[in-house]
């Protein structure tokens, strides 16, 4: 016998307060996304909006209804297929994948967002140029770029009032001269049209039978409420159990009640890492109809992630309970760094592999170990330096959280990377980082420097970061890493 669970209603601010940027709206943040929250934060009264939903999220199943051959042409594997279409496997529980769902991403902004070949290669997720079908739903450009740019800018606003309340709490700078700042100079905030195939019902389906239990790792995230279709024919939801859900800070399972026309948005990982807590991520998930009448009724929705760009410093504090295993003995590293391991930890591939073009990807697939990542129960208390969240203690366990792509089966068996004290004699792979002072050298044993940063996958010699805090992976017969000194005083090497 399944279980209803209870519905809640998302604290809702009026546009036309969010926009006042002399409004104290602290108490709304702190209602929505402080410690005590329910993670979401709904924006009513946006002009436009209804339409722009509506205009975009009807052309979901229009994607799914192109042909095959159409469809193959919008895929990007080599960015993982963060852009274009995708109808990829994601696992989001330990024992589970996601298999009902489609996905069209790209960036609303900029449909280049740089022509710097290395930046491409390096930052594949977020650098790759969109693609659209211009073709054969040319109507999808311009409605994917109305609804993304609006849900930016209102998300802009938003993260204004998020730093009054951050800042009101304490925690002074906690990402850069502000968060709203930081979002705004971004080049890469993302976009994802979704669509979730009907799925017949079954009477075992949990919560979270469309989507697995997730945060998202990244700053905020902007959520449109669904749109349902039963054979192309838009149907009212098919069931009130249908749709988001959340987890809240005392372990409660909620059913999220959104309005169609309002705009939601919710916390990512990263945002709670440098608020230290005070905005605090949003585990969630999706449930498809839970009758069998339903179960030829899809969903439409659309998401904007929306996070700093790629080169944005970040300086990770060293209590942090999201994916530990992605960040340097150093903890700073650059946005686009930190996501991508985050990415390829999702990919179960390893961070060397994600960084090399598909052909080399799958050349060094025979010979390297394949990654996945566990990370904690999103909902495992924060470490109590993170002020004074009173959140319940939950049973501890982990959350297996993995993308499959190719057909490639994850697995956790570690990076392989290890801690070498000194220079030695090794065959550099990739680099895996670089600091902030300057771009990483390979230096020969005479000191010379023999090669620039992601200059290639297999030149012998020795390997040393300039200007400290650099990491470089190498794999030598055994797996091996370097973790340089500093070396100041050389001139930046771009061969
Ligand atoms: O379908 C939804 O409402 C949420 C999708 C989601 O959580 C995601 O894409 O990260
Ligand atoms: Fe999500």
């Amino acid at each position: 016998m399944q279980q209803q669970q209870p519905s809640v209603r998302a604290v809702t601010i009026p546009f036309a307060d969010l926009k006042d940027r002399g409004k104290d709206l602290g108490g709304f943040i702190e209602e929505g996304f402080g410690p005590q929250g329910l993670g979401i934060v709904s924006i009513a009264g946006v002009p436009g909006y209804p339409e722009l939903r509506k205009r975009l999220l009807r052309l979901a199943p229009r994607i799914v209804s192109l042909p095959d051959d159409v469809k193959k042409q919008l895929e990007d594997p080599d960015s993982r297929y963060h852009f274009g279409w995708s109808r990829v496997e994601e696992k989001f529980e330990s024992e589970r994948w996601d298999t009902a769902k489609g996905s069209y991403f790209a960036n609303p902004v900029f449909d280049v967002p740089t022509t710097d070949d290395e930046l491409v290669t390096r930052y594949p997720s977020y650098c790759r140029p969109n693609i659209w079908p211009k073709d054969h739903l040319p109507e999808l450009e311009i409605a994917f770029k109305g609804l993304g740019k609006l849900m930016l800018e209102v998300g802009l606003m938003l993260a204004h009032h998020c730093d009054r309340y951050v800042i009101q709490r304490g925690v002074g700078q906690y990402i850069g001269e502000s968060l709203e700042k930081t979002l705004a100079r971004s080049r890469c905030p993302k976009g994802r049209l979704l669509y979730y195939f009907p799925k017949s019902f079954s009477k075992q389906d949990e919560v979270s039978s469309w989507c697995g239990w997730h945060t998202d790792y990244g700053f905020l995230t902007g959520l449109t409420c669904g749109l349902f279709t039963r054979k192309s024919e838009e149907v009212p939801c098919p069931d009130i159990g249908t749709g988001l859900y959340v987890r809240t800070r005392d372990n409660q399972v909620v059913k999220v009640t959104l309005v169609d026309d309002e705009l939601v948005y919710q916390i990512g990982e990263t945002a709670e890492i440098l608020s230290r807590g005070h905005l605090c991520a949003t585990p969630h998930c999706v449930k498809a109809p839970s009758s069998e009448d339903a179960s030829d009724v899809g969903r439409s929705t659309f998401v904007l992630f929306i996070q700093p760009n790629w080169d944005e410093p970040l300086k990770l504090p060293s209590e942090i309970r999201y994916h530990q295993e992605c960040i340097p003995p150093t903890r700073t590293l650059a946005y686009g760094e930190y996501s991508e391991r985050v990415l390829a930890s999702f990919s179960g591939k390893s961070v060397e592999q994600t960084l090399m073009p598909q052909s080399k990807q799958r050349q060094a697939a025979s010979t390297t170990n394949h990654r996945g990542s566990t990370t904690s129960n999103p909902r495992d208390p924060p470490p109590r330096s993170w002020g004074d969240s009173t959140r319940s203690d939950q049973n501890q366990h982990k959350k297996a959280c993995h993308r499959r792509e190719d057909g490639h089966l994850s697995s956790n068996d570690g990076d392989g990377r290890q801690r070498v004290p000194e220079r030695r004699e090794c065959t550099l792979l990739s680099v895996v980082s670089e600091s902030r002072a300057g771009p990483l050298q390979l230096v020969d044993e005479g000191d010379q420097v023999i090669h620039g940063r992601s200059a290639g996958w297999a030149i012998p010699g020795r390997v040393a970061p300039r200007g400290g805090g650099g990491e470089i992976e190498t794999r030598s017969r055994r797996k091996e890493a370097w973790r340089g000194e500093t070396r100041r005083g050389r001139p930046p090497s771009r061969v």
